[in-house]
């Protein structure tokens, strides 16, 4: 089994043991170094929010000092919450007692930022002497060009101490005032998911069948880096210099080692601090990130990995709750055809839920869920065009879906389509099929944020089906969220490891913080044997094997 895989294994048989400190001491957020009168904002906006785990435990005091870090924990663990919390403990920077742009904070999409955005201003809404949100943090995705009006001039006059943005609204801003983002003042430069923001490929072995795939890859990203890494080979330009001057003249730094003085060239560069975080980081990001990249400062970063721990011998997903009260996550996998729905073959039956399982919250009014969602509804001509032109989807597998959210969900259910299907002609179908669905909007969408700002544990006599992209699914948290529905094998035809971590990705929207919840994969049945290569069972199979995962039984469809 490959380390990434193992890791997410581990990882996930021991969440909700994270809070646990290994002496049976537990350090509270304020023993990390974060203000006083912050912390109490923080757990009167979460109270759920009690300690900080231990990977936070690390994290944020190497924060507030000032380190690099490489973050890498199970989805669903508090990388990014941690990540708000340290950033908008920083102290602000300031040039000629004017503000600065303290932190930028880059995201891979537009519905991640806004979540972050809301965490924070939850945490202003219940301060006593809350500052202007937009002074404290700014969001700038790419929005039909007001990131270049509006949100540019707003930024000029008021920069924030957090700046949420994507790399290409970033990158956007920078090329249409390279002054606007204050860059050679910022304190520090988070990249989340860095791994689908900076493209890497395994180091080519000629011995390797692949060999010729990896190397045509390669050259892609050549020549076309990304916009992620030209936002970073701008921000440190002067660190990739000095690093590279490093690797030429060895002998020089292993001199200014000796002599205890390699800290000052960095940080007389005045370059900010770097964090990369995400659940899923390879080996070969890993050692770009370090030997090629030139962005960190190797002398002064903080690793952070997640909890190892394997607890009872081995993951089984059809494993309920552990000693702390987590819940498992139950994955399956159904297939669809014209003549039936079946479940993959050696798909195990579920393990009995307990009485406290999901399902048993309070019950609510859909009202008291939604801010009424009249925002979602698709367009009267665009439906018309939808009857006359074929759809991109099969019915049988949207039906399938359908039936099993019918069934099966309690309240919300999240809807992951292959990244480039057209979101809301899948939007429109299901709703022919009778479904409650909406596409994923965390800005303009009532139904998406509502859920984001509420607690979870709700049952709805409604039930919403919220619909997504793989291109927009990556770190979001939506509480109340049981089942998440997969359409297709994740990322394309072929299995792999970008396959396998879209799956982590994606089935990681549920079991966050131990809540459990159920991950269905529909696929087309291509009536082939699920030993077959090639066979869609057996791709399936092969990233559910990668992570040590049994399927099972989704018992509707017996
Ligand atoms: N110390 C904590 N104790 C309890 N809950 C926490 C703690 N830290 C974060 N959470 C909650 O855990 C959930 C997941 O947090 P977050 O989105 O930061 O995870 P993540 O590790 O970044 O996930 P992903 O890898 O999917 O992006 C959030 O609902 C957050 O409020």
């Amino acid at each position: 089994m490959s380390r990434s895989a193992e890791s997410y294994a581990d990882a996930l048989a021991a969440q909700g043991t994270s809070i646990v400190d290994k002496e049976g001491e537990r350090a509270t957020f304020k023993d990390l170094g974060l203000h006083a009168p912050m912390t109490a904002s923080f757990r009167t906006a979460f109270p759920n929010i009690l300690y900080p785990t231990e990977t936070q435990r690390e994290f944020i005091p190497a924060i507030l000092e000032g380190k690099d870090v490489l973050l890498s924990d199970v989805t669903g663990s508090g990388k990014s919450f941690g990540l708000v919390i340290a950033l908008l403990n920083k102290p602000r920077t300031k040039a000629q007692n004017a503000d600065n742009i303290t932190s930028l904070f880059i995201v891979p999409h537009r519905d991640l930022a806004y979540q972050l955005f809301h965490w924070i201003q939850k945490v202003l809404n219940v301060s006593n002497t809350p500052p202007p949100l937009s002074s404290v943090v700014q969001v700038l995705v790419r929005d039909g060009g007001s990131h270049l009006g509006v949100g540019l001039s707003t930024l000029k006059e008021q920069p924030p101490h957090i700046l949420i943005g994507t790399p290409q609204a970033l990158v956007d801003i920078h090329r249409s005032d390279s002054q606007a983002l204050q860059l050679s003042m910022l304190s520090s430069v988070v990249v989340d998911e860095v791994d689908y923001l900076v493209e890497t490929v395994p180091r080519k072995d000629p011995q390797k069948s692949f060999y010729k795939t990896t190397k045509k890859a390669e050259q892609k990203i050549q020549a076309h880096p990304g916009v992620t890494r030209q936002l970073l080979d701008i921000i440190f330009a002067r660190r990739k210099e000095l690093n590279e001057r490093r690797r030429d003249e060895p002998g020089l730094f292993q001199q200014r080692r000796r002599a205890n003085i390699l800290d000052g060239p960095m940080r007389r560069l005045g370059t900010p601090q770097l964090i990369l975080s995400s659940a899923t980081l390879r080996t070969h990001l890993k050692n770009y990130l370090f030997d090629e990249s030139g962005w960190l400062d190797k002398d002064n970063v903080l690793k952070v990995a997640g909890n190892k721990v394997k607890r009872n011998g081995r993951l089984s997903s059809a494993s309920h709750q552990n000693d702390d009260g987590a819940k498992a996550t139950q994955h399956s996998v159904i297939l669809v055809s014209e003549h039936g729905i079946r479940n993959i073959s050696g798909a195990i039956l579920p393990v009995e839920e307990s009485s406290e399982g999901e399902g048993s919250g309070q019950r609510v009014s859909p009202e008291a869920v939604f801010a009424l969602q009249d925002d979602g509804d698709v367009d009267g001509k665009v439906s018309e065009n939808y009857s006359t032109t074929r759809s991109p989807f099969n019915p049988n597998a949207l039906e399938a879906i359908a039936t099993a959210f019918a069934v099966d969900v309690p309240s919300v259910a999240l809807l992951v389509l292959p990244a480039s299907s057209p979101l809301q002609r899948a939007v429109h179908e299901l709703r022919e099929l009778g479904i409650n669905a909406y596409g994923l909007d965390l800005h303009s969408g009532t139904a998406g944020r509502s859920h984001l700002l509420s607690g979870g544990e709700a049952v709805s006599e409604n039930p919403t089906l919220l619909v997504s992209t793989l291109a927009t699914t990556r770190g979001l948290d939506l509480p109340e969220l049981t089942h998440v529905f997969m359409l297709g094998i994740p990322e394309g035809p072929k299995v792999n490891g970008r396959s396998v971590d879209a799956y982590v990705h994606i089935a990681g929207r549920v079991g966050r913080f131990g809540r459990g919840g159920k991950v269905i994969t529909v696929l087309e049945d291509d009536e082939k044997d699920e030993k077959e290569v090639g066979s869609e069972g057996s791709k399936m199979k092969r990233i559910l094997g990668r992570l040590e995962i049994t399927p099972v039984r989704f018992e509707p469809f017996e």
